[in-house]
């Protein structure tokens, strides 16, 4: 099935980014690190063109720490790379001292010339829902001191003064996934990166059940204390179901309610550490 879904509005947030790049010196690409690959705007290269840059796998609190770490290993080959938590914060500080490297030849020439050292200015950029506004605030230490009335590129942006040097465009860049096939969709609909509507709960939840029939059958066997997995994805969505007592009269599983406590687990965490992608196997 292919989905078309890339409106012009899209294409504008696309020009916005490219407008507002020369202001910047290092640009963060945020990326889910539970879906990295789908949750990447595939155009990111030709906007971002050599545009300093690093890649950060955010919520991986939430993704399979040995596949993250596979994921680091496959997106260095682009750009300095490091997997981060916006909602505790764990790593995040990290992103200074990666920015500072990719900087130091540029302010090192500036000191040369006579120069003072200038803050590095930085952005992020990301799908919907990655945690872009949150990673603000954490790197801002949730204080945000704006660096008086020096504006963004449009009216209301405004430059918030970090750490050590920084400073970072207050509006992060909106970049949408494309995708293709209903798949990668699906995947993106369960992290929260496209609006709840487009997919129905109930495909969601079996999708994601039927994902994790493969990859974790003892974890949804303890979460939903079943004794036996049933092969088929419909059943076994029933079988959880009963167990939650998502019943409607005549003892009918009600399909919506028991997709909807489904999906809330899997965004939650509390169907355990799960990354729905594995990165592309070099051949
Ligand atoms: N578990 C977990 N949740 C996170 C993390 N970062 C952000 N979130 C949650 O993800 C949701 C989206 O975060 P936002 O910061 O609003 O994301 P955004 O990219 O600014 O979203 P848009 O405004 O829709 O573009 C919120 O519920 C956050 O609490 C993280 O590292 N781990």
């Amino acid at each position: 099935m292919s989905i078309q879904w890339y409106p012009g509005h899209m294409d504008k947030a696309k020009k916005k980014i490219k407008k507002r790049l020369n202001l910047i010196d290092v640009v963060i690409e945020l990326l889910d690190a539970r879906i990295p690959l789908s949750s990447r705007n595939p155009d990111i290269d030709e906007v971002l063109k050599d545009k300093k840059r690093i890649i950060a796998l955010n919520k991986k609190d939430l993704a399979d720490p040995q596949v993250t770490k596979q994921w680091l290993d496959y997106f260095s080959e682009t750009a300095p790379s490091l997997a981060i938590n916006s909602l505790s914060g764990n790593n995040v500080k990290q992103i200074f001292s990666l920015a500072d490297q990719l900087t130091q030849e540029e302010q090192a020439k500036a000191l040369e010339r006579g120069r003072k050292k200038r803050d590095v200015k930085l952005m992020i950029v990301g799908v919907p829902n990655v945690g872009k506004s949150q990673l603000i605030n954490q790197l801002g230490n949730k204080n945000k001191t704006r660096t008086g009335n020096r504006p963004g590129v449009t009216r209301g942006e405004q430059w918030v003064k970090l750490q050590q040097g920084f400073e970072l465009l207050d509006t992060p860049g909106v970049l949408w996934s494309k995708f293709n096939d209903e798949e990668a969709g699906v995947r993106l609909a369960l992290c929260g990166a496209i609006k709840e509507g487009r997919f129905d709960n109930e495909l969601l939840a079996y999708k994601l059940v039927q994902i994790l029939q493969e990859s974790n059958p003892e974890r949804l066997k303890e979460r939903y204390d079943l004794d036996h997995l049933s092969p088929d994805t419909y059943q076994l969505v029933a079988d959880i179901g009963k167990k939650r007592g998502c019943l409607q009269s005549g003892g009918k599983v009600d399909r919506n309610r028991v997709s909807k406590i489904i999906l809330k687990e899997f965004d939650e965490g509390k169907l355990g550490r799960i990354t729905l992608e594995q990165p592309p196997v070099e051949s």
